[in-house]
């Protein structure tokens, strides 16, 4: 039998809520939606913690879009379960699904503000929505415009606000109604670096000042890597690799994620990819080192360990969640035969990932 949860204006918990969800704002158990022999989504079971920001990365056609309208209740999933606050929105019919919506603010990549309303109107429109007083509408919308650093702007008409500044507006206007839940959805996609630099910056303050819960869903590494808690790297309607940002970008397992972080890791500068062959005089490695293991005198340590002069390729140090994620490109003699594998086998011993990627002749 279907069973629907009432939900109070104040957005207090429903008497039904399942009580081993209170901490977990959305909690997804092995959702399934097809179109046809399409399967968008097949068998995402994901959760996000109060106060998390959760990242959802895939490609196009991952099936990034499907779930945000499950989510957001514009979709059903033909099965599986969608807990928003410990209410299975997967049951509840139209009627209910109202209350609910407003429980969850949404940004879009193209702002969606209404061109022939005030900066002020635009923000405030989730409250008139609910019925709340003019004063209370203005006051809050002071409050929010404040927030995202846009006082002075509002009086104006989107059209006269930059790409940055409509985005302001938009993150406003999704906080307007207290959410429990921000779904931002490519929000970033369609600003310059610099701007989205910004937005993200904004929305990290704002999850870190409100405690707000943030589902961030993209195609782009840098979003994930700017402001998300954990990250979901989704393909084919299926999650292919999830865990905490630093550890994803530390040791990425799955072939899509490794693609997704192609081009913002260091690669092996193709002028020298080009020339590597099954033997030479030196060997190419690539060393991937995170975390603790990153943070000690690593280098200095091998060459005490395993003596002899290697050379410097290409490589850096990032810093993803304050984690220290390296990856560094050595040439290395590959003279004495088991050279080579004695500094593979001691960088293994301090929890390095190591890779022989090939030899150059050194004639070339
Ligand atoms: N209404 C629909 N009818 C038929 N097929 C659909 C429909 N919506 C989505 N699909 C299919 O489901 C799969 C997932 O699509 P979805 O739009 O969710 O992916 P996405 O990750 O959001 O892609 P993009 O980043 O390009 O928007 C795709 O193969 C798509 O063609």
């Amino acid at each position: 039998m279907t069973q629907h949860f009432a939900i109070t204006e104040a957005g207090e918990p429903p008497a039904k809520a399942d009580p081993q969800q209170a901490e977990q704002v959305v909690r997804l158990v092995d959702v399934k939606r097809r179109f046809g022999t399409t399967p968008a989504i097949d068998g995402i079971s994901l959760s996000v913690g109060k106060g998390e920001v959760l990242g959802i990365i895939g490609r196009s056609g991952a099936g990034k879009s499907t779930l945000i309208r499950c989510l957001n209740g514009l979709e059903r999933p033909d099965s599986g379960q969608i807990f928003i606050e410990g209410r299975d929105i997967a049951q509840l019919g139209e009627r209910d699904l109202q209350p609910l919506r407003r429980r969850i603010g949404m940004i879009f990549q193209h702002f969606n503000l209404l061109s022939a309303k005030t900066v002020e109107d635009n923000v405030a429109l989730p409250l008139k929505i609910e019925g709340r007083s003019k004063a209370e509408r203005r006051k809050r919308a002071a409050e929010l415009l404040e927030l995202v650093g846009l006082s002075e702007k509002a009086k104006a008409y989107p059209a006269s606000l930059s790409g940055g500044q409509k985005q302001r507006v938009g993150i406003a206007r999704a906080l307007a109604a207290r959410p429990a839940l921000l779904l931002s959805d490519e929000a970033t996609s369609a600003l310059d670096p610099e701007t989205t630099r910004s937005i993200l910056v904004l929305l990290k303050d704002i999850n870190r000042q409100l405690g707000l819960t943030v589902l961030l869903v993209t195609h782009e590494m840098e979003v994930v890597r700017s402001i998300a808690d954990r990250v979901a790297v989704i393909d084919t309607g299926r999650i292919v690799e999830e865990g905490p940002v630093w550890s994803v970008f530390a040791d990425p397992k799955s072939q899509i994620t490794q693609s997704l972080l192609g081009g913002i890791r260091p690669q092996l500068p193709a002028e020298i990819a080009v020339l590597l062959k099954p033997a030479g005089k030196e060997a190419i490695l690539r060393i991937d080192v995170a975390g603790e293991a990153a943070r000690g005198p690593l280098l200095s340590d091998l060459v005490a360990e395993v003596p002899g002069a290697f050379r410097l390729i290409h490589g850096g140090v990032d810093h993803v969640q304050s984690q220290p994620v390296a990856s560094l490109f050595l040439g290395v003699p590959a003279i004495k035969a088991d050279h080579v594998a004695r500094i593979v086998e001691f960088l293994k011993t301090r929890n390095a990932r190591v890779e022989v990627l090939g030899y150059v002749t050194g004639n070339d």
